[in-house]
């Protein structure tokens, strides 16, 4: 039994770190170690530090005492440096690791990063889970940013696996990867090619006034769909329709009436679901005994349809566009983002096509959520609602760059918001390097998880962490206006609401843009109540649990 035991993992862990590691020394001592560590494991040492006590150790076999500490050349006795697998973390079992948390109901996916909480208050700075890989958790500040500051040129993030099983099977529709799950030199041709547009100042700048519209439209269908007391009943829905024309004005460059009540027809809802549902199903599939790799269980027949729907949808939108612009031959100088790709060259169709439905698709459930969190935030005190009105009361008509540029405290607002409820809890890297983390030695190929929401959560970092207080991202002044010291915030650097370094999204500027008009004009229009306690999931983003019911007042 044993002996297939250790063949399996060694067959596992080898396919994965062969996938993983760029560099063949290193996938030797990862191997070394992890086969020492099953010994250790096959001899009842449940993975927690060797100072802890009680470990749990159900075995009558003790563990092998430590090796003595290694002697320098002046006879002094140093320290033993503790590995990956020295690290404390929930009991590893034979074969499934610590998959067992999830089978068991009580630490449901869902919930997720509340666990994730309790773990870092149980286990301290870093945490290890075994997967099919050992995964290490760091909820240390300082750790978080040693990793996610590394000078990478093509950082490593490791894919989402049914995503890449998927698009496998598709090769009719789907290049060999897409940006998103791509490494390397590939990632870098990816990234240069399908974001040069949806980055661009200038693009993005020449773009306010027609978010200004659509956010004014946005407005219109409040007030068009609220009920008689003013109470929106699924704003989630709502949410969605304004991320989807944003992002189609930007990339398509054109509207396409998703505001308007009867262009929001059954099509768009069926997609606007799939994108959810898709995210629900990709969070389900890291959890668990992922049979979803071997066969077609209902897990992956469900997240199937859900892509084939994001798919259907959103090529023919971009055909019919394609077919539109070709018919208006329209000045070559002045390419809509998706003619541009399409234009681009080394790249091919499959990529390209496949490339513009992952950036719109990225852009909806994203935006929603964000955007559902940041008015919980503010519907706690009206004070600040009207602060922001007040911060936008000389603009009538349009909102410029230059007042969005200058909204300072509306964007304290998203920014504490970001830090207080983000949408992505976690950010994920593969190390390059050897490091140090915690007093831990760390290889090259290890996968790591810097647990952003923990650290923005804590007192450590950040003071007065449960409160949402925008007031912190604010320079106070005295009556000179000469900026007072305050104490600083140790935490700024880990509210990475988008990541960090070149594979950083590449949607942050759209979504500033329009998270603060969206904001302005909510706010010079209305004063809003949370009508629903705001529950969160975790759908791989974290969501509320819908229906969220906001009232809208009329400002007076
Ligand atoms: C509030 C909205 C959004 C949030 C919170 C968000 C968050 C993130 C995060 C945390 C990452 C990973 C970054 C890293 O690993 O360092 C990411 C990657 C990505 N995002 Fe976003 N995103 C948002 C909106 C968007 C939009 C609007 C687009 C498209 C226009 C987009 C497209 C992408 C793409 C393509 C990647 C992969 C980039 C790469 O690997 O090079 N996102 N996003």
């Amino acid at each position: 039994m044993s002996v297939t035991i250790v063949l399996f993992y060694t067959f596992v862990t080898l396919f994965m770190f062969l996938s993983y590691n760029p560099k063949p020394k290193k996938i030797i001592e990862s191997m070394r170690s992890f086969l020492l560590h099953l010994l250790h494991q096959h001899n009842g040492d449940d993975g927690r530090p060797t100072t802890a006590t009680g470990t749990g150790c159900s075995s009558n076999i003790q563990p092998p005492p430590p090796p003595p500490p290694s002697p320098t050349e002046s006879g002094e006795c140093l320290p033993k440096v503790k590995s990956i697998w020295d690290i404390p973390g929930p009991r590893r079992l034979p074969l499934i690791g610590t998959k067992w948390r999830y089978f068991l109901g009580r630490q449901r996916y869902a919930k997720v990063h509340e666990t994730f909480m309790e773990m870092h208050r149980r286990y301290g700075p870093i945490m290890l889970d075994v997967d099919t890989v050992p995964i290490v958790n760091l909820f240390d500040r300082v750790d978080m940013e040693k990793v996610l500051k590394y000078p990478s040129r093509f950082p490593f993030r490791p894919p989402t696996e049914i995503v890449e099983v998927y698009r496998s099977s598709r090769p009719d529709r789907f290049g060999v990867t897409n940006l998103i799950n791509a490494q390397g030199e590939k990632w870098h041709e990816l990234r240069t090619k399908l974001t040069t547009g949806i980055t661009s100042r200038r693009i993005l700048q020449s773009f306010i006034p027609s978010v200004n519209e659509i956010c004014d439209d946005f407005v219109d269908l409040v007030r068009r769909q609220r009920a008689d007391d003013g109470t929106i009943r699924n704003f989630q829905d709502i949410a969605n329709s304004v991320g989807l024309e944003i992002i189609c004005c930007l990339v398509l460059g054109r509207r396409m009436g998703y505001l308007t009540t009867n262009r929001q027809n059954e099509k768009f809802l069926r997609l606007a679901e799939a994108v959810k549902e898709s995210f629900v199903y990709i969070g389900e599939s890291y959890y668990g005994l992922k049979l979803w790799k071997y066969v077609p269980t209902r897990l992956y027949r469900n997240f199937v349809r859900c892509e084939e729907i994001i798919y259907d949808t959103i090529a023919e939108i971009v055909y019919v566009a394609l077919e539109e612009e070709q018919l208006n031959c329209p000045d070559n100088d002045v390419k809509h983002i998706f003619i541009s790709i399409l234009q681009t060259e080394g790249l091919d169709t499959k990529e390209k096509i496949s490339g513009i439905i992952d950036l719109i698709t990225s852009a909806i459930e994203t935006l929603s959520n964000t955007l559902s969190f940041l008015l919980h935030n503010l519907s706690q005190t009206v004070e600040y609602q009207r602060e922001i009105a007040q911060e936008f009361s000389h603009c009538v008509q349009n909102i410029t760059n230059e007042d969005l540029v200058n909204a300072r405290f509306t964007k304290a607002c998203i920014q504490e918001s970001y830090r207080i409820s983000p949408t992505t809890p976690c950010l994920a890297r593969i190390l390059e390097e050897d490091f140090q983390l915690s007093g831990y030695h760390l290889q090259a190929g290890t996968l790591v998880l810097c647990h952003t929401r923990v650290a923005c959560q804590s007192e450590d970092n950040f003071h007065r962490a449960d409160r949402f207080l925008p007031e912190r991202w604010l320079e106070q002044r005295d009556e000179n206006h000469n900026v007072v010291n305050k104490r600083p915030e140790l935490g700024a650097s880990v509210v990475l609401p988008f990541g960090i370094g070149r594979r950083m999204c590449p949607g942050q500027k759209v979504i500033d843009i329009e998270l603060t008009l969206l904001v302005a004009k909510i706010f010079q229009n209305f004063e809003i109540e949370y009508r629903s306690p705001l529950d969160t999931q975790f759908q791989f983003l974290l969501a509320p649990r819908t229906p969220i019911e906001i009232r809208f007042r009329d400002r007076t």
